[in-house]
């Protein structure tokens, strides 16, 4: 791992009116690192998530990426810093009109400026890094929700991002197809991407994070290694939410 951070964020606050959804918020990610964000519904996970890559402004504080204070860049800097830091939702967003190729070769054609050869050439590669090559010519209505969301995947990874940001990326999912997403994640965190993680998988968390932030009422209460995180919570509202998912 390189020493930079590739993402700070310093005391960050977010509030819709008078409701403060993110209070103060601190955290790095490094390079390579796979960070999984848990905490109880309601917590800011996806608020916190949607702050980094600026989907919504921050009211105070500031998310620096590679040092670069993302609250002071333009329109178009702001376009390029979510294509370096993609993002895969809950809803899979794929174009519905579109094949499932023509999705993947979308962006690189219009943003990357690449031939359609390129494009083409690129986004089959990528479909059989996500195990879905047969699927290039058929419509994401044919899909399955797993095969969606790890379309989805492979459309973030086309524009080549510096990390991706996942949105409880399994949690629209039957739980049948939870597993074949949670594979290509687990498989892209031992290429080395960088990762946020939102999520209620706390098997993946365990297995996967190198650290996890435990997030109740705006604030990141706890950051830990997996195993101390699961094993020895030092918050008690930590301890209170690990007991319950592990009761429940
Ligand atoms: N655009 C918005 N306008 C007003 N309030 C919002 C908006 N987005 C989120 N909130 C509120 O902010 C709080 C945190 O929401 P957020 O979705 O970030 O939580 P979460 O931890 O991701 O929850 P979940 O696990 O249920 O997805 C909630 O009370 C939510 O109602």
């Amino acid at each position: 791992m390189q020493n930079k951070p590739l993402v700070e964020v310093k005391k960050l606050q977010k509030n819709y009116g008078d409701t403060e959804v993110l209070k103060e918020i601190d955290g790095t990610v490094m390079p390579g690192q796979v960070i999984c964000v848990i905490g109880p519904s309601g917590s800011g996970k996806s608020t916190f998530l949607r702050c980094l890559n600026m989907l919504e402004k921050p009211t105070a504080g500031q998310v620096l990426f590679e040092g670069k204070d993302t609250s002071k860049f333009s329109e178009e800097e702001l376009t390029t810093l979510r294509e370096r830091m993609g993002m895969v939702f809950q809803s899979f967003n794929l174009f519905p009109n579109l094949t499932v190729l023509d999705n993947l070769k979308l962006a690189p054609i219009r943003v990357k400026k690449m031939s359609d050869k390129e494009a083409e050439d690129k986004a089959l590669s990528l479909l059989k890094r996500v195990g879905l090559e047969e699927k290039a010519n058929v419509y994401p209505s044919s899909l399955s929700g797993g095969q969606a969301q790890r379309v989805a995947i492979a459309r973030a990874l086309a524009m080549d991002p510096e990390m991706l940001l996942f949105d409880e990326p399994t949690s629209a999912l039957d739980p049948e197809m939870v597993g074949e997403v949670l594979a290509v994640m687990k498989e892209l965190a031992e290429d080395g991407m960088t990762m946020v993680v939102v999520t209620h998988e706390m098997g993946f968390a365990r297995e996967v994070a190198n650290e996890v932030w435990f997030m109740a009422d705006g604030y990141i209460l706890e950051k830990n290694k997996p195993n101390e995180m699961f094993e020895h919570p030092q918050n008690p509202r930590t301890k209170d939410f690990i007991s319950k998912i592990i009761n429940s």
